[in-house]
């Protein structure tokens, strides 16, 4: 372990680990005195006498190093740990504490399997910018240890505590500038700093505007329409352009498709920052066409920054920020639209026409139909994003009903 974790172990003990078990995350705490009696907190309640368990946190000074190798880790830990491993993601945070949310991964072994485990463990502690720990239990059964290898290898252990859950989720933590960008500097910065490791970000870059001025009112009304896949964006956004002569655009923009494919396959970082940058080149699309015509835009910033707070948050729409936190705020240089509608429909619906149209697109959204609760937490982030907000419109009746409906709010909204 190298010296510039010495100050992240110091607070050791004033750290929450959080270990995500059914996708929602569970809490504990270590603490170098046991007071009370033994306590078993609930993420190791349902591990056999013989089982010993590993967590991998990422602490590197380099963020974007740090969440590319933590991204590999996980296909690294399915590829390697042996079977019935039951890797699953975790992380440590200091309650309240900005950006001190650590990333990683927790499992357990049995005990034949431990010089395998320890021997992939050694390597990685050795090469990459992990801290280890082991867990192991009291002969008795009643107590669980964590060991941590410290700066002069001596193995410091504390005891694992059930501890309460937090105020809000531990990624909130990290999200702003992380999973969700409040600026095209933000993005921007991100993309260059991973330019000699994904050499298409320079094309990317190079179709940045050069100044964002967000202040500049267009002449014609922008509406964006948002919704989950196969809500009927398409449908709707292109009869408005029909019926109202209006230009159509999308984020991310037409000239970023090349390269989308790419960043998808990228950590969250850098996957946010290429959508978040694609925002901006809409946007300057969008001023342009809106000197000529009225603007319909095919998702925009609250699909960028709803798909990655849901992402980033786990388990109920409960553990969503709160309304009215930063982290719902529209960024301050990006362009406002007039209006926007978010097309809601009922799940069995929704599923229906993503059947009818055949295969679905990307990871996130196949996620969409299996997970419930992501669901439930993408369309109630949508709604807490505020400066613009949007308005709600059924999307269930057919397209010539959802049009006049949308056609109504925007004459309403936009006196057009
Ligand atoms: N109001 C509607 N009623 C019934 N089917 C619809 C309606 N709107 C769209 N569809 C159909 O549902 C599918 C998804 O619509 P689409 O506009 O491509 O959604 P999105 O752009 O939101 O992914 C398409 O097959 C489309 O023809
Ligand atoms: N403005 C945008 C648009 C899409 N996205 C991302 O793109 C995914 C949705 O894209 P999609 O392929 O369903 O979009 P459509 O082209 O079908 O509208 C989500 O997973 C979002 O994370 C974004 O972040 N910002």
């Amino acid at each position: 372990m190298a010296r510039s974790l010495k100050p992240l172990v110091q607070r050791w003990s004033s750290r929450v680990f959080s270990v995500e078990l059914d996708g929602a995350p569970l809490y504990f705490a270590v603490r170098e005195k046991l007071r009370g009696g033994p306590a078993s907190p609930a993420a190791f309640s349902k591990l056999q006498q013989e089982d010993r368990c590993y967590s991998l946190l990422v602490c590197s000074g380099d963020r974007i190093r740090g969440d590319r190798f933590h991204w590999e880790l996980r296909d690294k830990l399915l590829r390697d740990l042996p079977p019935g491993s039951d890797v699953t993601s975790m992380s440590s945070f200091l309650p309240e504490e900005k950006g001190s949310l650590l990333k990683g991964y927790f499992f357990k072994s049995r005990a034949g399997d431990s010089p395998q485990v320890e021997e992939l463990l050694g390597d990685l502690e050795q090469r990459d910018p992990v801290l280890v720990c082991s867990y192991s239990r009291s002969e008795d059964g009643q107590q669980w240890t964590q060991s941590l290898r410290s700066a002069e290898k001596n193995l410091l252990r504390f005891y694992v505590v059930p501890s309460e859950a937090p105020e809000h989720h531990p990624s909130v933590l990290n999200m702003i500038n992380s999973d969700v960008f409040y600026s095209l500097d933000e993005a921007s910065e991100v993309l260059r700093k991973c330019d000699d490791i994904i050499p298409e970000t320079r094309s990317v870059l190079r179709m940045l505007p050069s100044r964002v001025d967000a202040r500049s009112k267009p002449d014609f009304p922008v509406i964006v329409v948002e919704g989950l896949d196969a809500t009927g964006k398409t449908t709707l956004t292109e009869s408005l352009r029909d019926a109202l002569g209006a230009a159509l655009l999308r984020s991310p923009p037409q000239c970023l498709s090349t390269w989308r494919a790419r960043f998808d396959r990228e950590p969250p970082l850098i996957r946010r920052a290429f959508y978040a940058a694609g925002n901006y080149i809409t946007a300057e699309q969008i001023c342009q066409a809106a000197t000529r015509s009225p603007v319909i835009v095919d998702r925009f910033w609250h699909s960028t920054a709803a798909y990655a707070i849901a992402t980033a948050v786990t388990g109920p729409v409960g553990n969503l920020p709160h309304e009215g936190s930063e982290v719902y705020c529209w960024p301050s240089d990006l362009l406002q639209p007039s209006l926007v509608v978010l097309l809601t429909l009922d799940p069995e619906e929704r599923k229906r026409r993503l059947r009818s149209r055949g295969l679905m697109k990307t990871d996130e959204e196949q996620e969409l139909d299996h997970n419930k609760l992501f669901r439930l937490r993408v369309e109630e982030a949508y709604r807490r994003i505020i400066g613009p907000a949007c308005i709600t419109v059924d999307a269930s009746p057919s397209a010539d009903l959802v049009l006049q409906q949308a056609l109504l709010l925007i004459r309403a909204k936009c006196h057009l």
